[in-house]
């Protein structure tokens, strides 16, 4: 029985004190993020969501369970389900000691200086122009922002430029152009087209009951296995390339320049590679497109305005964080659409925490989803006034306490040592794209679409349009 039973002081409903039951309901119908955010709107910043699991929304108790000790408690063995090639990456260490040790030898490669200088920042400018190339020829006619349409040649898609974007910081000079290259696109689509939710659930959940659904029925439950063949050959064959990679690679780092004690063999690399290549496709392509529809929308036009302004009164030479509507526009686009808005669980360490003024016993799950850290008012625990309203202005004003108060319950990228390492070079990714697009467009919503096509559809960890698409219209400005 979990220890958690007998703390019946935790808020929550009834069930969750006696079974995981609905949790798992949630897990496998994709809604499990919408879920915890109600149960958080009804009993506040601290719920029991299952009889040894309890989900957490205050800035205070994110900061104890993700940052304390510098990356906060171990991880649990749900990361499991993302092994690469069967070995652990840093994403997929469960200890500490193992990840710090694997971050050592990556993080030079993703701090912001090796971003935002040479190589990096112009072949990211070079892949945003090439996007916005492919806007301008499609115009009013309207876009798939989400997903490329191969037939029709349509590769102007958010994940085609994100894959471009982390195959150059990963392997330059034999990085990708899915914007252009058919073929580079059909990778692309194989990372992103993940409908392997279920099966993957249930193989962590019930190993045996796995083996056996999916041998007699597959077919008729969409219990489809996670295969990617095209992304592993192409990650493996270009991990052993060793002539000629740019310094600023991370390929270049582990060929060329790891600590002399590194025991990473070939396989750890390829591994590693794939796992970033994964981990930076969707999240920024999804970041984007949620962030674009929401500027297309008329009551967003006076900020798609003044991003428009402030762009255009800036030359391509401008240093990107230099434009503070830009960023606001980008804190904003990531607080109410963080890509991965799933709760990140954590093991509370033995001999128990306090977290969020309760006590709670070694051995409990416990998580902060971004969804909830950034979507709760102040009324329930929060601090973001109208939660649900898109308004960039709101990281310009107040002092600097009120910006310090803001930052700390801003969790897109996690926080502490355990945080996103790609944060960087996606903030410089998202910030190059608007610049070419809102410089020269107008984005409006494609009338075909309907709302209910943007709602937030749960993968395992990130998520993606309910409708799979997102059309969108771009209207060149007048210059
Ligand atoms: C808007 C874009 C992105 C968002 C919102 C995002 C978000 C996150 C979050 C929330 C985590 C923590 C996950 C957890 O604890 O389970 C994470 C980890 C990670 N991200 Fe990102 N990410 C983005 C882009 C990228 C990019 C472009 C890369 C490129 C390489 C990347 C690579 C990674 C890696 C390797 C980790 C594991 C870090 C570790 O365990 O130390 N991410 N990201």
């Amino acid at each position: 029985l979990s220890p958690l039973l007998s703390k019946d002081t935790l808020p929550g409903p009834l069930y969750a004190r006696l079974t995981s039951l609905v949790l798992k309901y949630h897990e496998f119908t994709a809604t499990r993020t919408s879920y915890i955010h109600s149960l958080h709107l009804r009993y506040g910043p601290v719920v029991r969501v299952a009889p040894n699991e309890v989900a957490f929304a205050s800035a205070a108790a994110v900061k104890e369970i993700y940052c304390s000790n510098g990356s906060g408690y171990d991880k649990t063995e749900w990361y499991d389900l993302f092994k690469v090639y069967d070995r652990r990456t840093m994403f997929t260490t469960l200890g500490k000691g193992e990840h710090a040790k694997r971050k050592r030898v990556l993080a030079d490669r993703y701090a912001n200086s090796n971003i935002v200088k040479g190589g990096v920042i112009e072949g990211i400018k070079e892949r945003a122009r090439v996007f916005g190339g492919l806007c301008e020829k499609a115009g009013r006619e309207g876009v798939d922002l989400y997903i490329s349409d191969n037939n029709n040649n349509n590769n102007t898609v958010l994940h085609a430029y994100a894959f471009d974007c982390v195959t150059l910081h990963l392997f330059h000079p034999y990085s990708t152009s899915s914007l252009t290259n058919s073929k580079d696109s059909e990778i692309m689509l194989e990372v992103t087209f993940d409908s392997s939710l279920q099966n993957r659930l249930l193989s962590h959940y019930s190993p045996p009951l796995h083996r056996l659904l999916n041998t007699l029925l597959s077919s008729l439950l969409s219990l489809k296995p996670r295969e990617t063949p095209l992304a592993d050959h192409f990650v493996l064959d270009t991990a052993a390339l060793q002539a000629n990679l740019s310094p600023f690679t991370l390929l270049h780092r582990l060929h060329h320049d790891l600590p002399p004690n590194s025991s990473l063999d070939q396989t750890d690399k390829a591994a590693e590679c794939l796992d970033h290549m994964a981990a930076g496709i969707d999240t920024t392509g999804d970041a984007l497109c949620f962030l674009i529809w929401e500027l297309s929308q008329p009551s967003s036009l006076p900020c798609q305005r003044r991003l428009q302004q402030e762009l255009r009164s800036s030359t391509p030479d401008t240093p990107i964080e230099k434009l503070a509507y830009l960023d606001a526009v980008i804190m904003e686009g990531l607080r109410m659409f963080p890509a991965i808005p799933m709760s990140l669980p954590r093991y509370v360490p033995a001999g128990g925490r306090t977290i969020g003024g309760y006590k709670i016993p070694g051995g409990t799950i416990v998580s902060g989803q971004a969804y909830s850290v950034q979507r709760l008012g102040p009324e329930h625990g929060g601090v973001f006034e109208e939660p649900e309203r898109f308004r960039p202005e709101r990281w310009l004003e107040g002092d600097e306490e009120k910006d310090r108060e803001r930052r700390r319950s801003f969790f897109a990228f996690s926080q502490g040592g355990r945080g996103c390492i790609g944060k960087h070079l996606a903030l410089a990714e998202m910030k190059c794209l608007l610049w070419e697009v809102y410089s020269k467009f107008t984005t409006l919503p494609d009338p075909r679409m309907k709302a209910e096509e943007m709602e937030m559809a749960d993968l395992l960890v990130s998520s993606r349009p309910a409708g799979q698409r997102c059309l969108v219209r771009f209207e060149k400005l007048i210059s």
